[in-house]
């Protein structure tokens, strides 16, 4: 399948991790904007957000997310919160085919809450913030989808495989 892949969803949906062994399965490059702007600043994401806070850290995603949607046959996993700029969700739409992974709050919950590496969910009650993403930004992914993957349950295999159905048909 020509053309770029672009993975969207809350933090734990999988975005990173299906979208890196779907690339290897289609013989694409692989392109993470978290991991390309800590490659570049040389810092991790909690830092960035520490030291110029969230706006900050949208501005370096946005940047990020204009050009690596510049690139052509690739498969791109973005931030959760990617979509939350208008210019942001018509820069991926008009970019490739677009995957929502979804998943409910519970399994985001058990999935990210030993990961000290996402710092809206430093708190007290990761689960409620989860929660909240999720009714703000469940509609802004489906807005941008091309296809919504329930990731429900199901191992990454199967993701993948029911994925490759997809753009394939
Ligand atoms: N379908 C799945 N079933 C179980 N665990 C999963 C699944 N998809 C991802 N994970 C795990 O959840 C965690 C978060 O995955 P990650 O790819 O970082 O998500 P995202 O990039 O969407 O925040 C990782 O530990 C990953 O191994
Ligand atoms: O949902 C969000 O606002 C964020 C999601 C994170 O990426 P993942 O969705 O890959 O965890 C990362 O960009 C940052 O911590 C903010
Ligand atoms: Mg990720």
């Amino acid at each position: 399948m020509d053309g770029n892949i672009i993975f969207v969803g809350l933090m734990g949906a999988g975005k990173t991790t299906v979208g890196r062994l779907l690339a290897k399965h289609l013989n694409k490059s692989f392109y993470d904007t978290d991991q390309e702007i800590e490659r570049r600043t040389g810092v991790t994401v909690p830092y960035i957000f520490e030291v110029e806070g969230e706006a900050g850290f949208r501005k370096r995603e946005s940047q990020m997310i204009q050009e690596l949607t510049n690139l052509e046959d690739v498969v791109l996993a973005t931030g959760g919160g990617a979509v939350l700029c208008k210019e942001n969700r018509e820069v991926i739409k008009g970019a490739g085919t677009v995957i929502y992974l979804r998943a409910n709050v519970h399994e985001l919950w058990l999935r990210t809450r030993n990961d000290k590496n996402r710092p809206l969910l430093q708190n007290n009650n990761p689960r409620a913030k989860l929660e909240e993403l999720f009714e703000q930004r469940d509609p802004l992914y489906r807005e941008v989808a091309t296809y919504i993957v329930d990731t429900g349950g199901q191992p990454v295999s199967n993701i993948l495989h029911h994925i490759e159905e997809q753009i394939n048909q």
